[in-house]
């Protein structure tokens, strides 16, 4: 059964995935991640169906708690009676699927549930891939009616708040005596942050990152006119503070469906996903075009100066067209 799933052609393999099967929409995830031919056939056929989702974004230092919140929010929204898709973003592992999922205990709490599908994605060594890969598997998620979607990335670093970013409500998590751990992207995740959450607020510390991070969004030269990001206390591990980080969630979201400002990011985001896919075409163009002889006697004239490496790009670069 499993390797015949494993054979099935792509709209076969969605079919199925929309018809509830959850080996099945695993496996279109996988293809995505892959990032082939075949993950463009899915996001052909999941772009239409798509629209309907709304993404919370989770971001912060690792150990900071993300993966406990991700865990009490779902059972927040499981009392709720709301089904939920959790995808776990890791840029910095070479690992997918089950291997990270493996270390987050707490999430196995809710693998079982058929409300609620985890996954784990990774870069399988190319960073580029996963700023497309990311958005695809959440429409392929959306079109299967997984309406809310939370993207949780794994760290601070550029690229994590770059992808965590890219979320409809993006919640930074801070723990009681943050700076040192953050220090280096402070600005990066001020400027992504619609909800921060102080995490861990039964350590002591807590009074002080709340003033450290209102006095931080007084200074902040961002436009907070129309919103200023809430600061909410949690404590992961007890599920203190989960009511409050949802229904402010919904606040925010809220805010950006009536203000315009969802219309707005979206355009934006899909705007830079398809200068994202011209370039890769255009890179994988580049490496088709620089091959054969031509290629290598201009490599040899620019060696030997007999011309120069920008005349000899705008002559490969004709045969672009
Ligand atoms: N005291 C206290 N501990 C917490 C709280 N929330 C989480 N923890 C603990 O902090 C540790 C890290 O929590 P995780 O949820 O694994 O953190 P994470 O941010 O997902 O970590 P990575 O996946 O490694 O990035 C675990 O031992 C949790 O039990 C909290 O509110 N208070």
């Amino acid at each position: 059964m499993l390797m015949a799933r494993q054979r099935l052609p792509v709209p076969e393999l969605f079919q199925a995935a929309l018809d509830g099967d959850r080996s099945s929409l695993a496996r279109l995830l996988s293809l995505i991640e892959r990032g082939d031919d075949e993950a463009r056939e899915i996001g052909r056929l999941a772009y239409p169906r798509s629209g309907a989702g709304y993404t919370v974004g989770l971001t912060g230092a690792p150990g900071a708690g993300k993966s406990t919140l991700t865990s009490s929010i779902i059972g927040h929204l499981r009392s709720l009676e709301l089904e939920i898709a959790v995808l776990a973003i890791d840029p910095s592992s070479p690992f997918t699927g089950g291997a990270i999922l493996g270390d987050r205990v707490r999430m196995q709490d809710h693998a079982t549930d058929p409300g609620v599908f985890i996954r784990s994605m990774a870069t399988r060594g190319h960073l580029g891939g996963l700023s497309l890969a990311t958005p695809e598997a959440v429409r392929a998620l959306d079109a299967i009616g997984r309406h809310w979607i939370l993207v949780e990335t794994v760290g601070v670093g550029q690229v994590e708040v770059e992808v965590a970013g890219k979320a409809d409500t993006t919640v930074v998590v801070v723990n009681p005596g943050w700076g040192d751990s953050v220090q280096a992207n402070k600005a990066g995740l001020m400027e992504i942050a619609d909800v921060f959450v102080i995490n861990k607020a039964d350590r002591k510390g807590a009074d002080e990152t709340r003033r450290d991070l209102m006095q931080m969004l007084d200074l902040s030269d961002l436009d907070h006119d129309t919103w200023r990001p809430p600061i909410v206390s949690t404590v992961g591990t007890t599920g203190e503070g989960i009511v409050e980080l949802w229904d402010t969630v919904l606040e925010h979201r809220a805010h950006v469906e009536s203000s315009g400002v969802l219309a707005e990011r979206r355009t934006f985001r899909l705007r830079e996903e398809l200068r994202e896919i011209i370039a890769q075409r255009l890179g994988r163009r580049a490496r088709e075009i620089c091959t054969g002889d031509r290629w290598d006697e201009l490599t040899e004239e620019v060696v030997a100066r007999s011309t120069d490496p920008w005349t000899a790009a705008d002559e490969m670069l004709v045969g672009l067209a």
